[in-house]
């Protein structure tokens, strides 16, 4: 599980109920880049003590996209929750629009060459960039000595038009080589689209809305349903594709499109 800089619970209080679930449940700490590196430091030095083990670092967003939902709504996060990882309460969440409250804290300055090596000197954990869409940020990464990346857009929130998850993953996996893990997100809605995901060469695929969906249709119960009911498309999907274990899972498992037209193998 991946806990945001914006989660309304403590590091501690996610860890503690993620190993109440399963005793070897990993946690990567998602961090933006912050205008308050001390604070940033703080952030990262808590997650380690608490037995994270990687931090992904959110390149995708130097700025909010334009979000005229939110605008329009005046939306803000309900009072009575608080983001702690920030250290805001809620009158300071309610005090401004999500969009200032970003701008106070965010650099929009994201510099890898200073931001990578500032990482490594401050903590051990694993660093992966989330928000990678491209073979040359791949390539970038592989550079910069990161641990892996997270071919995401954000869950199309940020910048409108940019590519489905599922249609850049091909090339950032050749990019990569093997040389550095792939995970990816975005838009994944079944376990079908898990199987897709890895096929295409994604080591591990993760899930953002499906979860939220789940809490608001039943709370934990409805999380539960949801990981079920993926879980069981993801295993009829390999059953009717013939595949025994998950590395069986290909491209070949995939329909090729020609310029004749689709064969559809799945
Ligand atoms: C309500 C909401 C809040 C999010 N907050 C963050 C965040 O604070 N940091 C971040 O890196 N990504 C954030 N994301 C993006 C997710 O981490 C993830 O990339 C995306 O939801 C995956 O797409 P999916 O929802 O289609 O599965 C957020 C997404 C949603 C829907």
């Amino acid at each position: 599980m991946c806990i945001s800089s914006f989660a309304n619970y403590s590091v501690s209080d996610i860890r503690a109920a993620g190993l109440g679930v399963r005793g070897d449940m990993r946690h990567a700490m998602q961090l933006y880049t912050m205008k308050d590196r001390g604070l940033e430091e703080k952030i990262l030095r808590k997650a380690e003590a608490e037995g994270c083990s990687a931090v992904f670092l959110t390149a995708d967003s130097p700025v909010l996209g334009v979000r005229y939902n939110e605008w329009r709504n005046d939306f803000r996060t309900p009072k009575g929750l608080n983001f702690p990882a920030l250290e805001w309460d809620s009158r300071d969440i309610q005090g401004r629009t999500h969009d200032d409250g970003f701008m106070s804290f965010n650099d929009d300055g994201h510099n890898w060459a200073r931001d990578i090596p500032w990482l490594r000197s401050v903590t051990k954990m694993e660093i992966w960039i989330k928000g990678v869409l491209t073979a040359e940020d791949t390539l970038k990464a592989i550079e910069m000595g990161c641990d892996g990346v997270l071919v995401s857009n954000h869950g199309g929130r940020q910048l409108d038009g940019v590519a489905a998850t599922i249609d850049a993953l091909p090339e950032c996996v050749e990019a990569a080589a093997g040389r550095i893990r792939i995970h990816v997100d975005g838009g994944i809605r079944s376990g079908t689209d898990m199987f897709k995901a890895l096929a295409l060469g994604a080591e591990h695929v993760w899930v953002g809305r499906p979860a939220i969906w789940g809490l608001a249709y039943d709370g934990e119960k409805g999380v539960d349903l949801m990981l079920d009911t993926f879980y069981n498309e993801f295993k009829r999907c390999m059953q009717l594709t013939g595949c025994n274990s998950v590395k069986d899972i290909t491209k070949a498992c995939l329909g090729v499109v020609r310029s004749d037209g689709p064969l559809a193998r799945l």
